[in-house]
């Protein structure tokens, strides 16, 4: 591999037992032809995850100072640059996170200037286990942040659901993230070309915000024919997002910029921001479109929240 090039990255993420090392196992056999290395964060001091990666790989690394997307001291960061003193870089890195992860937060460490120079998130795939996920989401907040923050979603252990059943599941979880590519398996047996970036499924236009999904996480669409001012865009979406942190998952979308011609992308997961050019608009008229997920949103407060950016 080119030594600049940034080595690819996959995020797992995924509660307790869904099935992310079933399926970093199934992903690791079909990419036997590449150097991979492993990064297995669990909680206690013995990484049991680790010993059940059962694939051929170059290295695994066991993380076990407590959950990488809280600690201060973080143990990710240290590896990362571990890995780049490697006499031979990896030519792809599974992060195979804990059951609890703040999916936003591990987003956004690939987001650091020096990270982001020597690594490329590629895809955040959340595992969910189709036998509990409706209870999960109800219970716990991470779940629905994992499930929000993904590109890939992967409906496992549906060996047994009828058919109808599993298309609900999947409406449900395409109601909560429009954005990602859903796809239901069993044993984590999903083709790795289905967990690789595509634009595919990045909508023109979002999913109905009338229908509405339980468990309290919904998505608000924000239109606008109105441009906004870059900085002040830049400004109230970080101070909203430090504010409702444990409300607001996910805005992605894009927006219209005064007096400039390109149209920018905007992605936002937890505490992370990032706003960049992404072409011309061509002959589609310049209208911003944002979707915000999270948990119990309302389209007024997004409104207000938006206000004072647009010119
Ligand atoms: N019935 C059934 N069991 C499955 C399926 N996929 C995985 N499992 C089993 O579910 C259990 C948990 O799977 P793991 O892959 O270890 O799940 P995990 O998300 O890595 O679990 P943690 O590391 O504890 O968070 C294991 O016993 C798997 O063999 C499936 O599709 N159906």
């Amino acid at each position: 591999m080119q030594k600049n090039k940034p080595i690819p990255v996959y995020l797992l993420t995924g509660f307790l037992g869904a099935g992310k090392t079933t399926l970093l196992n199934s992903l690791l056999q079909q990419s036997q032809a590449y150097r991979n290395i492993v990064i297995e964060n669990e909680f206690g001091k013995v990484n049991i995850d680790a010993s059940l990666v059962t694939a051929q790989i170059e290295n695994v690394y066991e993380l076990t100072n407590g959950c990488i997307c809280c600690s201060l001291d973080n143990e990710l960061l240290e590896v990362l640059g571990n890995i780049l003193r490697l006499k031979e870089l990896p030519d792809q890195l599974f992060i195979e996170t804990t059951g609890i992860a703040d999916a936003g937060n591990i987003i956004g460490m690939f987001s650091i200037p020096d990270v982001k120079a020597r690594y490329q998130l590629v895809s955040t795939i959340c595992v969910v286990d189709a036998e509990n996920v409706e209870t999960r989401l109800e219970q716990v907040t991470e779940v629905g942040k994992q499930v929000s923050c993904a590109d890939v979603i992967i409906l496992n252990k549906t060996t047994d659901l009828p058919v109808p059943e599993q298309v609900r599941l999947q409406q449900l979880l395409e109601n909560i993230n429009p954005f990602a590519y859903i796809t239901a398996t069993a044993d984590g047996q999903v083709p790795i070309g289905d967990v690789r970036p595509s634009e595919r499924r990045m909508p023109a236009v979002a999913a109905d915000p009338a229908v509405k999904t339980p468990h309290k996480i919904n998505t608000v669409l924000f239109e606008s024919p109105r441009p906004f001012d870059l900085q002040m865009l830049v400004f109230v979406l970080e101070m909203h997002f430090n504010v409702y942190t444990d409300q607001l998952y996910r805005i992605k979308g894009y927006v219209a910029v005064k007096d400039d011609p390109e149209k920018y992308l905007v992605q936002s997961t937890g505490n992370y921001l990032s706003i960049v050019p992404a072409g011309n608009w061509e002959d589609t008229p310049p209208v911003s479109t944002l979707v915000f997920i999270g948990k119990e949103l309302k389209s007024a407060t997004i409104q207000r929240i938006l206000q004072p950016a647009l010119r």
